[in-house]
């Protein structure tokens, strides 16, 4: 049985602790905790404005922290892809090109990240003519530049159709193994990702609750947060795993009486986390 990987005592790769961050007077993260591993898979799930960018960028050290404090190990190398592309129009570049624009690797990093993503036979192509599926795979080669310890994705599957998205989130299931990179994502797909990762935070201006998908699918909060999209979310969950992944990549069956209880039917009753700044902690670990 896997338990979460932030109770080890290994040195995390980046650890928020008590961290609280404004844009302009608007309090947007809460007191925030939270720890990742090496080689772990964690995804951030929580509403529109409900700060998942924002933990991404301050994690990054890009929006400073109005309290608490962000620790990044030494040396850390983090491949981030942001939740947009801006490209100017009016000046056409080629897919190599852009990621020559990186100061990270040369042409053959270049290159084995385009093959590592399948985008490859696109090289010479412009950007601008690439699809939203493409686009996104140019944006996570770029993050595989320089060789990261932790891969940081913002809604990586967003203008993907459905069959593209179940494709890339097993990519990046595929780029983490292979690497052996840590990986924090945000996303939306619940029914994916809830099938996919070792941890997941679910976020409303504060950590509403945290655990393994499974924990998390039972929370009330998360319930609460989601509606009956959580419902259909555990459906999907429930009918395809029988199984956990442990961080090292092994597979260990579900016990028999693990099947889970709550179909959802209280989805949304539960008022409790609706709110950024109005809710209470409570983390739920294992
Ligand atoms: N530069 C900024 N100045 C002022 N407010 C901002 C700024 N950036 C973000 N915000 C606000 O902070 C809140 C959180 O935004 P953030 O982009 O982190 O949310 P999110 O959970 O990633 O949302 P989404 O799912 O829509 O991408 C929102 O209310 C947003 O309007």
């Amino acid at each position: 049985m896997p338990t979460d990987v932030a109770a080890t005592t290994a040195p995390a790769l980046i650890e928020a602790s008590n961290l609280s961050v404004r844009r302009g007077a608007v309090p947007v993260l809460d007191h925030i905790d939270l720890a990742l591993q090496a080689g772990e898979i964690v995804c951030i799930i929580g509403p529109n404005g409900s700060g998942k960018t924002t933990l991404l960028r301050a994690l990054l050290g890009l929006i400073p922290a109005q309290d608490g404090t962000v620790t990044r190990r030494p040396g850390l190398r983090v491949g981030y892809m942001p939740q947009r592309l801006a490209i100017d129009p009016t000046l056409p570049i080629t897919l190599d090109r852009f990621l020559g624009l990186s100061r990270n690797g040369g042409s053959a990093a270049r290159r084995q990240a385009m093959q590592e993503t399948g985008i490859a036979h696109l090289a010479d192509r412009p950007m601008q003519g690439l699809s939203g599926g493409e686009t996104q795979r140019a944006l996570l080669a770029r993050a595989l530049l320089n060789q990261p310890d932790i891969l940081m994705l913002d809604e990586p599957a967003q203008g993907v159709d459905v069959n593209g998205q179940v494709e890339l989130y097993e990519l990046i299931g595929r780029i983490r193994r292979e690497r052996g990179c840590a990986v924090l994502m945000v996303s939306h797909d619940l029914h994916l990702v809830m099938a996919a990762t070792d941890r997941v935070i679910c976020l409303n201006g504060h950590i509403c609750c945290t655990g393994h998908p499974e924990d998390v699918s039972r929370d009330p909060a998360y319930l609460s947060l989601f509606g009956p999209r959580a419902a259909r979310a555990l459906a999907v969950y429930q009918h395809h795993h029988d199984h956990h992944h442990t961080p090292g990549g092994g597979v260990v069956p579900l016990h028999e009486d693990s099947t889970l209880e709550n179909s959802g039917e209280n989805a949304g009753e539960n008022a409790g986390c609706t709110h950024p700044h109005h809710g209470h902690h409570h983390y739920h670990h294992g």
